[in-house]
């Protein structure tokens, strides 16, 4: 437990960014190893939750003083985006530091095994300090967030053990900053995977006719591009940040007739297909959106049909736009940004995410949850190549966590809510 000198917190983030957890076929069970063995250094009761086969979760305890009290819930990710190894300048899953820099390059050194093992740093300079929490702080590693999170976070948020956890504040992923401010997030905005189909009556590529299905797909995808400019606009006139506007871009397309040599050059397909990945924030006219999607892209008069991949709600369960609230209704807001305060980090205005990640999992429960990862002076570079952070930023982070977790595991007050949950 006494193992805080830098040089070993840094081999024991190298360690996690070694594991390649990549989709597809990430080496969950690996990871899930490495997090028990860290739990166990620090003393830390853990469970390896499988309510997927294959997807372990594994979720930490650090006992409060007062366990009546609700709880604080840390989560991160375990799994990681694929990366194009020969695209990189260091290999994605070695954690090379370059020399100089200080640069740590890997998948997931920002996204997000950084946050995940500065929690567990935070609290184990915190043991070392002699501190001992007054709420129970739990840590959940969870597979499966960057496909999803259906079998990860979203069985996980819907169990009787989290029901039984009695979360009072989730903290989750954020985004870099290349700014020297930290950005924090209230709210993200809500994956829908549109996938259109057209069909047509196939025909000789020399004649022209109406119907096509490439020609009804195209028609589509002019109206989807006009939307896409319209908002973009938004963002680039300064009107609205990224996070406030839908964002809607073609990921795939698939038509065509293959031949030994390609395609078939002189025959026009009956089918087309078009993949979107449309963002949309919780503020968003959801009817309008869905209106527009079955009247002008994807609209029966053209032998058109849709379907969603994936289409989360932009909704809590109480009916309410899942936004966490950072006005005085939320003491956990203010606390987060006293503690950043007094471990001299800078943040910036509340944000939506312009992605998305498992906090609205828990978000759609009604429960407050914060999206923060402390980066700042760093480029964004979460699914891109040469992904990394430097040695010092990292060091940084896991000093604002202390003061964080020291904040919310030592929050005596009764927080909205608790009184008329404990009756229940
Ligand atoms: C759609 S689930 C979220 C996956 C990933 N974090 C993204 O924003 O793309
Ligand atoms: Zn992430
Ligand atoms: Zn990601």
């Amino acid at each position: 437990v006494e193992d805080t000198d830098s040089s070993s917190i840094i081999s024991r983030f190298q360690e996690y960014l070694r594991i390649n957890t990549a989709h597809p076929g990430p080496n969950y069970n690996e990871a899930a190893d490495f997090i028990a063995s860290q739990a166990k250094s620090l003393s830390l009761d853990f469970q390896i939750l499988e309510f997927v086969k294959g997807k372990p979760l594994v979720l930490l305890k650090w006992a409060g003083k007062n366990p009546a009290l609700p709880s604080v819930l840390l989560n991160s990710h375990t799994d990681v985006v694929p990366a194009e190894p020969h695209k990189w300048d260091h290999p994605p899953f070695q954690a090379h530091i370059d020399p100089s820099s200080g640069h740590i390059y890997a998948r997931g050194s920002q996204d997000m095994k950084c946050v995940g093992l500065q929690y567990l740093e935070a609290i184990r300079k915190l043991q070392a300090s002699g501190f001992r929490p007054l709420r129970t702080v739990y840590l959940s590693f969870v597979p499966d967030e960057e496909i999803g999170g259906n079998d990860g976070v979203g069985k996980f948020a819907n169990s009787e053990i989290f029901k039984n956890m009695n979360v009072a504040i989730i903290l989750d992923e954020g985004l870099a900053s290349p700014a020297d401010n930290y950005r924090v997030f209230y709210a993200e905005r809500c994956p829908w995977w549109l996938v259109i189909k057209a069909t047509g009556a196939p025909g000789h590529g020399a004649k022209l006719y109406d119907n096509t299905a490439m020609e009804n797909l195209l028609k589509s995808i002019e109206s989807v591009r006009r939307f896409r400019a319209v908002q973009f606009d938004m963002v680039k006139a300064g009107l609205k940040a990224e996070g406030e506007v839908i964002s809607v871009n073609m990921v795939f397309l698939k038509a065509g007739t293959p031949s030994p040599t390609g395609f078939v050059m002189n025959l026009q397909p009956s089918e087309a297909q078009a993949g979107f990945d449309i963002r949309v924030p919780p503020t968003a006219d959801v009817a309008s959106l869905e209106r527009r999607i079955g009247e002008e892209w994807a609209p029966a008069t053209r032998n058109m049909t849709f379907e969603f991949k994936q289409r989360a709600s932009t909704y809590d369960k109480f009916g309410k736009p899942i936004l966490t609230a950072f006005d005085g209704s939320n003491p956990w807001w203010a606390l987060l940004e006293d503690a950043i305060k007094n471990a001299s980090g800078k943040l910036g205005k509340p944000e939506i995410f312009p992605a998305s990640t498992d906090a609205r999992y828990f978000r759609e429960l009604g429960l407050p949850a914060i999206g923060f990862s402390p980066m700042a002076n760093t480029p964004i570079l979460l699914h891109d190549h040469n992904e990394f952070l430097s040695k010092n930023e990292y060091l940084r982070g896991i000093d604002i966590y202390e003061s964080i977790i020291k904040a919310y595991a030592s929050y005596a007050e009764p927080v909205k809510d608790e009184a008329s949950r404990a009756e229940l």
